[in-house]
């Protein structure tokens, strides 16, 4: 008897992709395969191609060859980046880029309004459901207490979270993080870690950064880039132990 193989749902599927800068192969080869409700934290030395394995998922770079597959059966290398975002793919760069002269709430509220036109939020009365909302984005990024501050005035970290904030006001089914730690104290880092494990439960993340402590509060699966194509994969001990991993760290 032939057993049931058991069914992962791949939400984004990376097949082969490679992509050249002037002959250079910054992606080379790569293969990845994100679930459904999973979160991957992804590492790697200066120049493994992390950003632009980023790029190529959000349509920002078109790879050269290779698949990249969004929900079974979306080509992401078709779609524009507007397409690919209203698809459901957010992404926080590594700075935060919020409306600094509104206020924390005015924030949410702004990327809740969404696509809606200047014309149409002008005369657009926020309902209950949409207050309530709010509320829960506010509490979910530790900044109910400050929500009726100016954007300028919160703290770097802060602004971290309130820009994430903003995308989960998407609903976005992947969100990919750039470098969420990097500039923030250590009590901010590891409510970081906190924070995504929440969000993590209700959408697949990527996370790219270095910061070693910062991945192991993750405690998720990991993906080792180097030379543009995938060095190692599991958890971290497994793959801090790997002997190409040490080496492609510590150089020759
Ligand atoms: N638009 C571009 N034109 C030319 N070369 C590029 C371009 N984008 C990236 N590269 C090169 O591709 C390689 C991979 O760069 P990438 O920024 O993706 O690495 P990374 O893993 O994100 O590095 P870091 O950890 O420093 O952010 C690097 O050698 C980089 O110089």
């Amino acid at each position: 008897m032939t057993e049931d193989l058991p069914l992962t749902p791949v939400l984004l599927y990376l097949d082969d992709v490679s992509v050249s800068f002037d002959g250079f192969k910054a992606i080379n080869g790569l293969s990845l395969a994100i679930e459904a409700g999973e979160m991957r934290a992804i590492i790697g030395p200066n120049g493994a191609g992390k950003t632009t394995m980023m790029d190529i998922i959000t349509g920002k770079t078109r790879p050269d060859s290779g698949d990249v597959l969004f929900e079974g059966d979306m080509d992401l290398t078709q779609h524009d980046e507007t397409e690919i975002a209203q698809a459901g793919i957010g992404r926080k760069f590594q700075k935060p880029t919020v409306f600094e002269d509104q206020t924390v709430r005015e924030n949410i509220e702004l990327a809740l309004a969404g696509e809606r036109s200047v014309f149409a939020s002008l005369f657009y009365q926020e309902s209950e459901a949409d207050k309530a909302r709010i509320n829960a984005l506010l509490d979910t990024v530790r900044l109910t207490h400050r929500a009726s501050e100016l954007a300028a005035d919160l703290s770097h970290g802060q602004k971290q979270w309130l820009e994430i904030g903003m995308l989960l006001a998407q609903d976005p089914k992947l969100l990919l993080v750039d470098e969420p730690v990097a500039g923030m104290t250590d009590a901010e880092t590891i409510e970081t870690a906190k924070l995504l494990r929440e969000i993590a439960k209700t959408r697949s993340v990527i996370v790219v950064e270095h910061d070693m402590g910062f991945i192991r509060d993750l405690d998720v699966k990991v993906t080792v880039l180097a030379e543009g194509s995938v060095l190692a994969e599991g958890s971290l001990d497994h793959v801090s132990a790997h002997p190409d991993v040490i080496e492609s760290y510590l150089g020759r």
